[in-house]
């Protein structure tokens, strides 16, 4: 009797559970096929012109990130799509993009202040630092804590200290390598540079990561490392959950490629608990304001000074402010060490202007040097920066683009790919060629300056803080090594550095060595 009803309770659990089943399936089917039938047809940007498949499924997007030839070939695709349907396409199921040079400072506005995609928030686990932020108020207040220290005016009274980072890596270069036949990564040199001129600024702490051996440092290993997995983090964000939930010891085991990307945040804890520590204990700094030690003392809102924001933020600027920066002066060394007539003209320059190569000339006056200058503007046009999508929302008013009207709340982008490429405005595009920005240049109109179309540090209410920085840097860097050190690529062609693999900037095939060199 007893396992007659056991019988009878099971017939009737497994019945629930197959109705259960079947109505989750339905529920699932029927929720597939509306968001099918919305995204195709009653979308608000259903009108808009691009692939079906792109505006039926995100996995559209998330194949070219992650599967064909290797991932991080989207960008090429959003360009076969514009050949195809014209200047502005619909690239996923909520998102257009604009290939189309004259719309750059319309979507880039300074006077209107856009959302960013929310997609984007949490990709690299900083979703409380500025470049991350998405409402447009709230980028505003944090923007303003931190755009005093990356000013012109402040940059330029931290030159010596970047010129004095430069004298160590020469001094380095002409004791190690001069002479010897012995090739180095030159993206190692120019990490080390960058690295160090932005931890000075941002935590008054150099890390001297020039005297590792070969200038491969750990820390910049690990944050080089971390643009690799952007495109994994974007479209499996709960791998970023697991992790930021499992003790850091666990998730180095789960996640051993995620164990530059751990270490990278414990020293920017050590770092920003240092500047808490020394508010707290009253201890001034070196005599010098950093970002941090100015945040902490600043009228931000106390939420805003929350260690764990302040550790995002810490994460971000390093992150933002080293790799772009170095890998902008490795390309720029590959081309003009790849083009002799190019370097034989820098050079004589650089000789003219500084006889003595020990007296480099103070920032200003290189910034003066008409053909440091355009091959600077042409290392900036040919690396892009970032070749990722920028995109941006207006939550409440419409945009309108030529007889299009965007609805409130669409996500819009461009990029520099598409910019500085274009034919129209860069004729032949992949030459190297720094005379294209000699003699104040225009743009196609005859009117515009040329320099209206470089658009490396982005535009608007959220271009790039770091740019008189990074200025800073790459006439540092070039001036002092090109004036002081004959140099030959070392079993490095184009391939290396070639646009082939988006990981936010434009990285080469997936083979490549790097950019080596030897100083003759
Ligand atoms: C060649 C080097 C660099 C390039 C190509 C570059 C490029 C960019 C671009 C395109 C943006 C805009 C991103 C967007 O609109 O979503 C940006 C933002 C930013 N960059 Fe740079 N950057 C460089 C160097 C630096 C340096 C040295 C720093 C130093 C701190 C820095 C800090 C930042 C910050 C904090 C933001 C966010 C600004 C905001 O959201 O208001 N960057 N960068």
């Amino acid at each position: 009797m007893v396992e007659g009803e056991q019988l009878a309770d099971l017939v009737i659990k497994h019945g629930s559970i197959r109705l259960l089943a079947t109505a989750g399936l339905t529920c699932w089917l029927g929720y597939g096929i509306w968001l099918a039938v919305y995204r195709l047809y009653l979308s608000p940007i259903a009108h808009f012109p691009g692939p079906r498949l792109a505006a039926l499924t995100g996995w559209y997007e998330a194949y070219f990130d992650l599967v064909e030839k290797g991932g991080g070939q989207f960008p090429f695709e959003i360009r076969r799509m514009h050949e195809k349907y014209g200047p502005i396409v619909r690239i996923n199921p909520d998102e257009l993009h604009v290939d189309d040079p004259e719309y750059y400072d319309v979507l880039y506005s300074t006077n209107k202040a856009y959302d960013k995609l929310k997609r984007f928030q949490h990709r690299f686990s900083i979703p409380e630092a500025t470049f991350s932020t998405v409402k447009a108020e709230e980028h505003k207040t944090r923007r303003s804590a931190l755009a005093p220290f990356f000013s012109k005016a402040k940059v330029r009274s931290q030159a010596a200290s970047v010129q004095a980072l430069m004298d160590r890596i020469s001094e380095k270069l002409e004791r190690e390598y001069t002479g010897k036949q012995r090739p180095v990564n030159i993206q190692d040199v120019w990490s080390a540079l960058s690295a160090d001129a932005i931890m000075d600024i941002v935590f008054a702490n150099s890390m001297n990561l020039y005297d590792y051996p070969d200038f491969r440092s750990p820390f910049t290993t690990a944050v080089n490392s971390v643009a690799v997995y952007c495109h994994i983090t974007l479209h499996f964000g709960f791998l970023l959950s697991i992790i930021n939930n499992l003790p850091d010891w666990l998730a180095m085991r789960v996640f051993p490629p995620f164990i530059p990307v751990i270490q990278f945040r414990w020293e920017m804890e050590r770092q920003i608990a240092d500047v808490l520590a020394n508010r707290k204990q009253g201890i001034k700094e070196s005599g010098r304001k950093t970002v941090f030690s100015e945040m902490v003392a600043s009228e931000l809102p106390q939420h805003e000074l929350h260690p764990q924001r302040l550790l995002q933020e810490a994460q971000s600027l390093i992150g933002a402010g080293f790799e772009t920066t170095a890998w902008s002066l490795t390309i720029g060394t590959f081309h003009i060490l790849d083009n002799p007539l190019v370097l034989a003209q820098l050079k004589a320059e650089l000789e003219e202007a500084m006889p003595d190569p020990q007296c480099i000339l103070p920032l200003g006056d290189l910034e003066k040097l008409p053909y440091l200058t355009a091959v600077s503007k042409e290392i900036l046009r040919i690396a892009f920066g970032g070749v990722e999508r920028l995109p941006r929302i207006d939550r409440t008013g419409i945009m309108t683009y030529g007889q299009w009207t965007i609805p409130p709340g669409t996500p819009v982008s461009m990029d520099q790919y598409h910019m500085h490429t274009n034919e129209g405005i860069f004729p032949e595009p992949s030459i190297f060629r720094p005379e294209r920005w000699l003699g104040d240049p225009k743009g196609p109109d005859g009117v515009k300056p040329l320099t209206n179309y470089l658009t490396t540090f982005g535009r608007g209410t959220r271009m790039c803080l770091g740019l008189n920085l990074a200025h800073a840097e790459i006439f540092i860097g070039l001036a002092t090594l090109f004036r002081r050190h004959d140099l030959e690529l070392f079993e490095t062609t184009r391939r290396d550095v070639d646009f082939h693999t988006e990981y936010l900037k434009a990285a080469p095939w997936p083979g490549s060595k790097g950019v080596r060199v030897v100083v003759k």
